[in-house]
């Protein structure tokens, strides 16, 4: 089946940034190796050369080459998924780009936790995908509507399905939310079923179809591929860093998924009211008088907490171990003053 621009996920949006190298082709990528992309076009799939670190793309991202396959130029994201850097490296990862629609993962179960669904939700507004919360394994829970009711009361106007990711017929739940040529993908803790829905959703037994092909030293290596077409013709973006995600830079994210708590804040005395028993506290008035729950007043204080940490630059997180490092070396000294050694 041949694939159009337009099928490929191409708009007006990035047309009009092709404007003016007209001579040069568009690809959408569809897999980012160590020095080489994959790139999509409508007459099939190509290697192509990047014009810098292939880290400075992300699967779904929309280049121009020239004629010799090489990439000239990368056009402005709509949408961009990152995160930060596992350890205390503080850079950022790119994960995947123009994504429209951002599958929230979890179970009818133990992994179901509203403070992860809310870090979820402020990923998802950051970054200008279109939130979709799924709750898998409704078939082997008493009652999911319970699960569905928490979800929902997150935020107004919250899309949530509860579904057996196993069941195709309750698959097709999730096609209706990312149109043909749009573009998704899937987040949530491991062993919610996010391959599951993978295979669903791409009709496909295997969620991850290995190719093989050659490095730059002539060696064989597997790589996963990470573009892959729904049976609708929308597009899922499946990467290994995309399942688990630290925000970072989420700040407007996080103020969004909690707008009925920074109104409230409004009214308090300090600006720089940390709601914690400061006077005058819009917030801690509003939990007394019941208007306001005091567990989800708690899980914006800690999301905050941990966005900030998360966006600290490395020097920063440096300082931090160090100071942290020297703290647990004084306790232990304190405690074995106090054993008297
Ligand atoms: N009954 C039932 N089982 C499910 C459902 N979704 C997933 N499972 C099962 O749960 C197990 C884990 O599902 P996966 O799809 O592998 O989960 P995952 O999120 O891809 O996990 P990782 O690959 O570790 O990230 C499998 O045995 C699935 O068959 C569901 O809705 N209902
Ligand atoms: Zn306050």
């Amino acid at each position: 089946m041949t694939l159009t621009y337009s099928d490929l996920g191409w708009s007006n949006f990035f047309q009009s940034q092709q404007d003016a190298d007209a001579d040069l082709t568009p690809y959408r990528i569809s897999a980012v190796h160590r020095d080489k992309l994959t790139g999509l076009s409508p007459d099939g799939e190509i290697q192509l050369l990047p014009d810098r670190l292939t880290g400075e793309f992300a699967v779904g991202d929309w280049v121009l080459a020239n004629a010799a396959d090489q990439v000239c130029e990368r056009l402005e994201r709509q949408t961009e998924l990152s995160r930060r850097a596992a350890g205390t490296d503080a850079r950022e990862q790119l994960i995947a780009a123009n994504v429209d629609v951002l599958f929230i993962t979890t179970s009818c179960n133990a992994d179901f936790n509203l403070a992860r669904l809310e870090r979820y939700l402020a990923l998802a507004h950051q970054s200008g995908c279109y939130p979709v919360v799924v709750l898998t394994k409704a078939d082997v829970c008493e009652d999911a509507s319970v699960y569905r009711k928490q979800a929902e009361s997150l935020a107004a106007s919250l899309t949530v399905l509860t579904l057996d990711a196993k069941n195709p017929d309750d698959v097709t739940q999730l096609l209706a939310w990312v149109k043909p040529s749009q573009t998704a993908t899937l987040v949530g803790s491991s062993g919610v079923g996010k391959t599951t829905l993978t295979n669903g959703l791409t009709g496909s037994k295997d969620a991850v179809r290995d190719i093989r092909e050659d490095d730059s030293k002539g060696r064989h290596t597997t790589t996963a591929r990470y573009l892959r077409r729904m049976v609708n013709g929308g597009w899922l973006i499946d990467t290994p860093g995309m399942r688990a995600l630290r925000i970072k830079d989420a700040d407007e994210g996080v103020e969004e998924v909690f707008s009925d708590l920074m109104e409230i804040a409004q009214g308090c005395r300090f600006n720089d009211c940390s709601h914690s028993g400061e006077p005058g506290c819009a917030v801690t008035a509003a939990v007394k008088e019941g208007t306001l729950e005091l567990a989800r007043v708690e899980r914006w204080q800690k999301l905050h907490r941990d966005e900030e940490r998360n966006t600290e630059t490395l020097v920063q997180s440096r300082r931090r171990d160090k100071g942290f490092g020297k703290m647990i070396k004084s306790m232990k000294r304190d405690h074995k003053g106090r054993k008297g050694y």
